[in-house]
């Protein structure tokens, strides 16, 4: 099981301190949302940021990348430590070439599908990724509500998962929280990205050990590392 916590719902106003709480809190990796504006109606921050943050942690950099031309954005990701870059499906007939692309710069593959889309339409490139973000909230913003219609998506990977070759982390991000998660890791899931309940509580360290414990008590321990008693390259931190 992965937690990561996203700086989304960190304080801008002192991310170095908001790193050193990430640093101190146990979870596995650091999930940083990139909105452009046109992908999704919202901006967040750029590789600058990023990279500024990168030699204050070795915690691993799970980038989301919510943006239309990430053809453009990618090296200067890779360039500002991104451990792994996710791009979004709903790109249509570029996704196999940005994904290629983000193997060659060295990094690990993640591969994200909004809510209104079809599962299947993620299905042709599973051998060519690390992770499938199943997204569990329309994507712009932080703080909405879990919708309830994504976890049979989270079912269906889990099932291609176990009964197929291809092996990849089933990631869920949007109004992840205690009761959420657990939902969640029911139906397949291990990596939990959550910001509003994790960075936006006061004691980010117990937030994250309450989120574990919920994703524990909803799976067997046997499971609870990596999914159907596979072994997935546990990624916590830079190699
Ligand atoms: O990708 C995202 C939004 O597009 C964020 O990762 C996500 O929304 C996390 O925030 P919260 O846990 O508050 O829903
Ligand atoms: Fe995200």
């Amino acid at each position: 099981m992965i937690i990561a916590p996203s700086l989304l719902a960190a304080n801008y106003g002192r991310l170095a301190s908001e790193v050193a709480r990430h640093k101190a809190s146990g979870a596995e990796w650091l999930h940083l949302d990139i909105m452009d504006g046109h992908f999704v109606p919202n901006l967040s921050f750029g590789p600058g940021i990023v990279k500024t943050l990168r030699p204050l942690t070795r915690t691993f950099f799970d980038v989301h990348l919510m943006c239309s031309k990430p053809e453009v954005l990618l090296p200067l990701f890779a360039d500002a430590g991104a451990d792994q870059i996710t791009v979004h499906v709903e790109l249509g007939e570029r996704v196999a070439h940005l994904l290629w692309k983000i193997r060659s710069l060295g990094l690990k593959v993640g591969l994200a599908v909004n809510p209104p889309t079809q599962l299947a339409t993620v299905r042709p490139y599973l051998p060519q990724i690390d992770t499938l973000l199943i997204m569990t909230v329309n994507p712009g913003f932080g703080g909405q509500e879990f919708i309830e219609e994504c976890l049979p998506k989270i079912q269906q990977a889990h099932t291609w998962r176990t009964s197929g070759p291809h092996r990849f982390h089933i990631e869920v991000d949007g109004g992840i929280n205690e009761r959420t998660a657990r939902e969640c890791a029911r139906a397949g899931a291990d990596v939990f990205v959550a910001g509003t309940a994790l960075f936006g509580k006061p004691n980010l360290k117990a937030a994250v050990a309450r989120l574990r414990r919920a994703v524990e008590q909803a799976i067997p321990p046997s499971e609870s590392d990596t999914p159907a008693g596979r072994k997935p390259s546990r990624i916590t931190s830079r190699q």
